[in-house]
């Protein structure tokens, strides 16, 4: 089976619709910023594509392009004039940053009402944590969880072994799995004899960057294999993670590069500025008494 986060994206947007649709009425305008430095270029596709779905929904996104010589100093102030915008719910900070800006400063910087990718430390702990109560959760994993949900693949008792541990998927993908039940196995640069784990997988989340890193022989036969990747084959064709043609035989449900998780991701992002919209004019939104 394909799985098709893509198809499961567009058939997500109407309730969404219908969300900013009843906030426009109430006179509230969803609105997201997105700031890219420099031309990573997972980054350029996502920023494309997010402005385009944030179109479709009515959720208002203003982008925000820096050339890769941008200053810390000069991005704290850009994010500290949208922190004081109360027009802004979310504010997003695309990933990798130049090497001249310490990430983690820059991620603080966001106000937590406005950390709509969820990467500030209270954010991510209370995911560790398996707090109680709603809080923002990094997309892609979040995407997925959405996606395995809806295919009714579900991790409880199950072992999920995660291929990559970034802050962005990996580590967060870990939490939600093992909040949800499943028996967690985390693997990495320094794991040796990485096929050795992942055939023992039967949920597969590969988020690495290296193109093709799993083939249909690493996988268990019936196994769900998530593909993260982003990646350029020699052709600079966009492909995953996984070798998709020799891994669909072997899998029991496979997700495609493009329009497998990335779409999932965006929807996400979607659903968290509308949250994060709601938390923040809740009064406007309680009923007069
Ligand atoms: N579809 C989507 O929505 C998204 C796609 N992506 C894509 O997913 C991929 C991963 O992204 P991201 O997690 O942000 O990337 P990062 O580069 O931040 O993290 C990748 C991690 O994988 C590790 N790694 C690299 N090679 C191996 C290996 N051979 N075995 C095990 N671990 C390895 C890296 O280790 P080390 O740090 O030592 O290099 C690193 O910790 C990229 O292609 C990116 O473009 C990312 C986010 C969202
Ligand atoms: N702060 C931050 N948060 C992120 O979540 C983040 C980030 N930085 N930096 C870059 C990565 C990458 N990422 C993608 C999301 C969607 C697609 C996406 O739309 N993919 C389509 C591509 C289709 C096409 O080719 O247009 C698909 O897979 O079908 C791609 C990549 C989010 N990331
Ligand atoms: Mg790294």
């Amino acid at each position: 089976m394909i799985i098709d986060g893509k198809g499961l994206s567009n058939h997500l947007d109407s309730s969404m619709k219908a969300e900013v649709k009843a906030l426009h009425k109430v006179g509230i305008e969803p609105k997201l910023v997105v700031i890219i430095v420099g031309h990573d270029p997972a980054s350029q596709i996502y920023v494309r594509n997010k402005h385009r779905k944030a179109i479709k929904l009515g959720i208002t996104s203003i982008i925000e392009r820096r050339p890769e010589d941008f200053t810390q100093d000069e991005l704290l102030a850009l994010i500290d004039q949208y922190n004081r915008d109360e027009t802004v719910h979310g504010i997003l900070v695309q990933l990798p940053l130049p090497k001249q800006i310490d990430e983690t400063a820059i991620i603080r910087a966001i106000a937590i009402e406005k950390d709509v990718d969820g990467f500030r430390p209270e954010n991510v702990g209370k995911l560790f944590n398996n707090s109680e109560g709603y809080y923002p959760v990094s997309c892609t994993p979040k995407g997925i969880m959405t996606m395995l949900a809806h295919y009714q693949i579900n991790p409880k008792s199950q072992h999920a072994v995660i291929v990559g541990d970034s802050n962005i998927v990996g580590r967060p993908m870990g939490a939600l799995l093992l909040n949800a039940g499943a028996t967690v196995t985390y693997t990495h640069i320094l794991t040796k004899d990485l096929p050795s784990f992942t055939r023992t997988a039967d949920i597969l989340i590969v988020a690495t960057g290296v193109a093709h890193l799993v083939k249909g022989t690493d996988i268990k036969p019936g196994a769900t294999v998530i593909d993260v990747g982003m990646d350029r084959d020699a052709n600079g064709k966009l492909v995953g993670d996984v070798d998709f043609d020799s891994a669909k035989n072997v899998a029991g449900a496979i997700t495609p590069v493009p329009g497998g998780v990335g779409p999932m991701t965006i929807t996400s992002l979607m659903q968290q500025t509308l949250e994060l919209t709601k938390l923040a004019t809740r009064k406007t939104l309680e009923p007069v008494k």
